[in-house]
C-alpha cells in the first residue's frame, strides 16, 4: 500500500470515533485531509465541526460542513489529527503544517484526541522531524538564541507565516528525553506562541496505518 493509502485508511477508521449530532474536531495536513473527505460522506449525521486552521476550515466548508468559532464551543467530545511523529506513550510532535497552535487549542477543548497517522510515524524516542515554534515575529531571535541553549538548531521557516501572524522556528537536532519537561521549558521563553511537542496533552487513541492494516494503539 502506499503512503496515502495506508493515511486514507486511517482517516476512513477515524470516523467510528465521531459522535452522532454532535460536534468534531478536525486537525490539519494532507491525512487531515482525507478525514475531512471522509467525513463528508456523513455530514448529515452530525452537528458540525471545529477547525483546526484556515485551509481545514475551507475544505469541511467546500464539503458543506458547518464550521463552528471555538469560543461558541464548550463540548467537544473528539478531535482527530495527523502528526508528524508519535511514540508509544501518545507524545506527539505536530506543526509540520504550521497549524500548532490551534490544534494544541482545540485539542486541549475535546474530550478525545484521536491521531491519525501511516506506520512511518511511530517513532521510539522524538525528535528526528524537527520541532515547529510558533514566534511572536519580534521576538524571533530571542527565541532563537534560547533555543539553541536547549541544545537544538533553530531554522526560521522563511517565508511561511501563521494563520495567527507569526513566524514558526524549525528546531533540529534536539534530544527529546522527557517530551512533557521539554514542552514546558520552551513553553516558558518570552516570545513562544506554542511548541510543537503534544505531551502534556497526549493522544488518547493513535489509528496506526500499516500495510496489514489499521492498529489501534492506546498509552503504554
Ligand atoms: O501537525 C500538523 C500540521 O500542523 C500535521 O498533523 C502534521 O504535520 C502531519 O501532517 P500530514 O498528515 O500531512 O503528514
Amino acid at each position: 500500500m502506499t503512503q496515502n493509502e495506508l493515511k486514507q485508511a486511517v482517516a476512513r477508521a477515524a470516523l467510528d470515533y465521531v459522535v452522532a449530532d454532535r460536534l468534531v474536531g478536525v486537525g490539519t495536513g494532507s491525512t487531515a485531509n482525507f478525514f475531512i473527505d471522509a467525513l463528508a460522506g456523513m455530514k448529515d449525521r452530525i452537528r458540525g465541526a471545529v477547525a483546526s486552521s484556515e485551509a481545514t476550515r475551507q475544505r469541511l466548508e467546500g464539503h458543506g460542513i458547518r464550521v463552528f468559532d471555538l469560543n461558541e464551543v464548550d463540548d467537544l467530545p473528539v478531535y482527530v489529527d495527523g502528526a508528524d511523529e508519535i511514540n508509544v506513550e501518545m507524545h506527539m510532535t505536530k506543526g509540520g503544517g504550521g497549524a500548532l497552535t490551534r490544534e494544541k487549542i482545540v485539542a486541549a477543548v475535546a474530550q478525545k484526541f484521536v491521531c491519525i497517522v501511516d506506520e512511518s510515524k511511530l517513532v521510539p524516542v522524538l525528535g528526528r522531524f524537527p520541532l515547529p515554534v510558533e514566534v511572536i515575529p519580534l521576538a524571533r531571535a530571542h527565541v532563537a538564541r534560547q533555543l539553541a541553549q536547549l541544545g537544538g538548531t533553530p531554522q526560521w521557516r522563511e517565508g511561511f507565516v501563521t494563520d495567527n501572524g507569526n513566524l514558526i522556528l524549525d528546531v533540529h537536532g534536539l534530544s527529546i528525553v522527557d517530551p512533557v519537561a521539554l514542552e514546558t521549558q520552551i513553553n516558558q521563553i518570552a516570545g513562544v506562541v506554542a511548541n510543537g511537542l503534544f505531551a502534556r496533552r497526549p493522544a488518547d487513541v493513535c489509528l496506526l496505518g500499516r500495510s496489514t492494516g489499521v492498529s489501534t494503539l492506546i498509552a503504554a
